[in-house]
């Protein structure tokens, strides 16, 4: 996608969206923005009345400049310093009040991301960064949605696209080094999860997984590490079958065609520093097999990567904490919001030097 607006020697232009309204992921956004306002132009795609309400009770010092997207889409977005964050105005149906879901801003939510994919498409942007929406809202307001991961996909007309996080665990869990997990499935029931492998998918996802490696974040030659799907990865198939007659045959392929894919590990203990030390990714065949033990070992640090689209998306690793939002401002940590806007920042610089 183009990348006219990043020109050398200023800051990368980062559109990010701010969420669901209700939810921490405005004051969060406004934060992370403010605190990067030096390394990255993190232009806010959101209601630009109330988050420049919501900065001033933030911090008094934090200047916000609504811009319309209409202004934007004539005339390319203008150049502004680091003295102030700029937001692109994506008007709220409904008041909002803190930690109170409402439906009727469902639709809002979503048209924040159809202008970053706007923009990301026409230039102004060279990475995209999202605050956590409620899935839940936007369904509730009439729209089949399942999460960011798929409806980038979808509008991106990418057909496979691999969600991976990524963080730094305390020293003592894996000796340091980044833990990251990539799923084999995202948003799925758990009991459509068996079906939805394939040999197909998981090489496709496995080949995602390498390239995205390589180019996105500068591994020479990624190792990756896929669990089975049932307990013990299927105990020679007295515990189920899939990782005989799927992820099996998908790592032989996978291995001829040069990736560096082990497995099928049990899930249980692959997540052991003995092997997580002689491996980039983990592979995990669904969210709740790979993503829990993410979260325990970096929960707040952490950061959601979507691999194989054609632009780079990042995210926090967490949700909307309404229980926090309800609480007021001040109780939200921004640590993951500020991770996912470094992340993105190191990969548009490694997508830069390719
Ligand atoms: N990137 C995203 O858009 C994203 C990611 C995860 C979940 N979600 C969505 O968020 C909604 C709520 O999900 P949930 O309740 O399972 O998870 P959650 O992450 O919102 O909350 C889980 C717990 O973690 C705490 N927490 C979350 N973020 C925090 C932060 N920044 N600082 C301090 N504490 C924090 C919350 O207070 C809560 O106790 C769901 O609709 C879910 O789908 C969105
Ligand atoms: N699966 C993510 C997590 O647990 O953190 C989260 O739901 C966000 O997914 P999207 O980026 O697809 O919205």
């Amino acid at each position: 996608m183009g990348a006219s607006n990043q020109s050398a020697g200023r800051r990368p232009v980062l559109a990010l969206t701010v969420g669901e309204p209700a939810g921490i992921g405005p004051e969060i956004a406004i934060r992370a923005a403010w605190e990067r306002r030096h390394q990255a132009n993190c232009v806010l795609l959101g209601d630009a009345a109330y988050l420049a309400m919501l900065a001033a009770d933030i911090d008094p010092a934090i200047r916000v400049s609504a811009l319309s997207s209409q202004a934007v889409r004539n005339a390319g977005l203008p150049h502004f310093g680091p003295d102030r964050l700029i937001a692109i105005d994506v008007p709220l149906a409904a008041h909002v009040k803190a930690g109170q879901l409402d439906h009727l801003n469902g639709r809002s939510v979503l048209a924040t991301l159809d202008l970053a994919l706007e923009g990301l498409k026409a230039g102004w942007f060279g990475a995209m960064v999202t605050a956590p929406l409620q899935k839940s809202t936007i369904n509730d307001a009439g729209i089949a949605f399942t999460g960011h991961t798929e409806y980038l996909a979808q509008h991106s007309g990418t057909e496979q696209v691999v969600m991976m996080l990524a963080g730094e665990p305390a020293g003592s869990v894996t000796g340091a080094a980044p833990l990251r997990v990539a799923l084999a499935t995202t948003h799925l029931p758990l009991q459509q999860v068996s079906a939805a492998l394939s040999v197909e998918g998981l090489l496709r996802t496995l080949s995602i997984i390498d390239q995205d490696l390589k180019h996105k974040f500068g591994l020479a030659a990624p190792r990756i590490l896929v669990c089975g799907l049932n307990p013990h990865a299927g105990e020679n198939g007295y515990l189920g079958r899939e990782e005989i007659d799927v992820i099996q045959p998908a790592l032989a392929a996978a291995q001829a065609a040069g990736i560096d894919a082990r497995g099928p590990y049990p899930a249980d203990t692959v997540f052991q520093p003995k092997y997580l030390q002689d491996a980039d990714c983990v592979l995990a065949m669904y969210h709740d097999q790979g993503l829990p033990v993410l979260k325990y070992a970096t929960f707040g640090r952490g950061v959601n990567i979507t691999l194989g689209l054609p632009f780079i998306r990042t995210s926090v690793d967490h949700g909307t904490a309404l229980d926090l939002a309800a609480q007021g401002l001040g109780r939200a940590d921004s640590g993951s919001m500020l991770a996912a806007i470094d992340s993105a920042l190191s990969m548009v610089a490694a997508s830069q030097t390719l």
